[in-house]
C-alpha cells in the first residue's frame, strides 16, 4: 500500500470552485442562480472575476482568488493539490484563445491527476450538482495530504 495516500470523509459540505472565461461569465452567472439553493449549502471559490461577479449577481459568498490570468488557474490547481478541493464548476471557452493557456491546461491535467469531479459545461454541471455525489459523505483520496480536515474550508 502507498504509504503517501489517505482516504479521509471529508462530510457533505463541498469546496467547489467556480470558473468561468469572459465569453461564459453569464452562463456561470445563471447557472449559479439556477442552483443557488444547492449551492448555498457549500464552500465557494473562484477565479477572481469570476467570483466577484457570481457574487454581485446572486448573493452567493465565493472568496475569490487572483484573475485567472494573473495566476488564479494555478491557485485553484494548488488548492487541489493541497486535497481542498471537491469540485470544479469550469465554463471554459472552446471559441477563444486565452493568454494563460498553459495555465487551464496546468488546472485540467491537476484535476485528472487527483481525480477531482471537473464539468466544462452546463450539461456536466447539471448532471453533477443534482447526483448523489452532492449529498453523500465524500471519501477523498489525498496524496500528500498534511492538513486537519476541519482546517480544509478555514485554509481555502
Ligand atoms: O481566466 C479564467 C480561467 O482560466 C477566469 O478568470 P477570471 O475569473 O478572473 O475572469
Amino acid at each position: 500500500m502507498d504509504d503517501s495516500k489517505i482516504t479521509l470523509t471529508i462530510g457533505k459540505q463541498k469546496n467547489i470552485a467556480l470558473i468561468a472565461h469572459d465569453g461564459k461569465k453569464a452562463e456561470i452567472i445563471a447557472w449559479c442562480e439556477e442552483h443557488k439553493e444547492e449551492l448555498k449549502k457549500h464552500f465557494l471559490c473562484g477565479t477572481g472575476t469570476t467570483a466577484r461577479m457570481i457574487t454581485d449577481r446572486t448573493g452567493l459568498p465565493v472568496r475569490g482568488y487572483n484573475s485567472g490570468p494573473l495566476g488564479g488557474d494555478q491557485q485553484v490547481g494548488a488548492k487541489v493539490v493541497e486535497g481542498k478541493i471537491d469540485l470544479i464548476i469550469f465554463f471554459s471557452d472552446p471559441l477563444t484563445a486565452q493568454p494563460h493557456d498553459p495555465d487551464v491546461k496546468a488546472l485540467l491535467r491537476i484535476a485528472q491527476v487527483y481525480d477531482i469531479p471537473i464539468a466544462n459545461n452546463k450539461a456536466t454541471a447539471d448532471f453533477i450538482i443534482t447526483s448523489d455525489f452532492i449529498d453523500k459523505e465524500y471519501n477523498h483520496d489525498v496524496i500528500n495530504f498534511k492538513k486537519n480536515i476541519s482546517e480544509r474550508a478555514e485554509t481555502l
